[in-house]
């Protein structure tokens, strides 16, 4: 893969307590592709996405996002946009204000925004806003809105900066499933439209399968990638289509994936740094 957008390159990571929670791990993900991560619970996927954002030094290894070491300043020059299992919102905020957060915080917008151009700003969070189909909500507050409305607002705040980046840390996975399954086709809508690079850590495999262009299997911790998923599957996506058989086994062949990555689970590892 030519300049992949994430590199990471015989990755550790041990953290403070001793938990070894990736060794020697690789990763490359093209500019433009949708990723997700999955695997047994507490095998690093969470760790990735610190690893990626620049929240977390690798103990040993390489991460370059965009072409840059992510170092203690972050990722750089790489746009992120990040939306995670919580959906938290300021209460004082509107929504519309909520989903303009990045704004006020992320250059070169910050610049614009202390030139006055909110009313610019505003009319980018509404269009947003009317992709998830929260039209007429900007000025609720979140504790009007239920929790799948916020997980689509969540979803316009990580998008509004127009990221190069998209982290999602379980974004769907607090939702009841037939609210999950209506977001799948928001976000689906909202990576073609917009194209960010997404990588997505999710436990639901029919998720996964739905969503992602690729699936990297992680083994049990301390995590490495077991297996990587092209998924075969045209777009858009529906959930009908997710009903088809060869989509079923796609799910069943990782399903087992991760059921014989958890039985392999070893004992307390050392690290094999040099
Ligand atoms: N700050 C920390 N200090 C110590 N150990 C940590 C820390 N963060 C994570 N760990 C441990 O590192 C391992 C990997 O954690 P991580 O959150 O990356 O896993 P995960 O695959 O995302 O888990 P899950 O699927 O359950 O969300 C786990 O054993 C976890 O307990």
């Amino acid at each position: 893969m030519d300049n992949p957008l994430i590199d990471l390159s015989d990755v550790s990571v041990r953290y403070g307590g001793g938990t070894i929670a990736l060794d020697r791990t690789d990763l490359r993900i093209a500019q433009g592709d949708f990723v997700a991560l999955v695997g047994p619970s507490g095998c690093g996927k969470s760790t990735i996405l610190k690893l990626v954002a620049g929240l977390l030094q690798p103990t040993a290894g390489g991460v370059i996002v965009g072409g840059r070491e992510v170092g203690a300043a972050g990722a750089g020059r790489t746009r992120i946009g990040l939306a995670f299992q919580n959906p938290t919102m300021l209460p004082w905020l509107t929504i519309r204000e909520n989903v303009m957060v990045p704004l006020k915080i992320v250059q070169p917008f910050r610049a614009d925004y202390a030139r006055l151009k909110k009313t610019e700003f505003a009319e980018r969070a509404e269009a947003l806003l009317a992709q998830v189909g929260l039209k007429g909500f900007g000025d609720k507050r979140p504790w009007q809105l239920s929790g799948g409305m916020l997980q689509r607002a969540s979803l316009c705040r990580a998008l509004i900066h127009d990221p190069q980046l998209l982290l999602l840390d379980e974004p769907f996975g607090a939702l009841d499933q037939f609210t999950r399954e209506e977001l799948w086709a928001i976000m689906q809508d909202l990576w073609t439209t917009k194209r960010p690079t997404v990588l997505l850590v999710t436990h639901d495999l029919r998720e996964s399968a739905y969503l992602a262009n690729r699936i990297c299997v992680m083994s049990s911790r301390p995590g490495r990638i077991l297996e990587d998923r092209a998924v075969p599957f045209g777009r858009p996506r529906t959930l009908e289509s997710s009903y088809a058989p060869e989509f079923a086994t796609l799910v069943q062949q990782l399903r087992m994936r991760i059921a014989e990555a958890r039985s392999a689970e070893p004992a307390a590892t050392e690290l094999e740094t040099a």
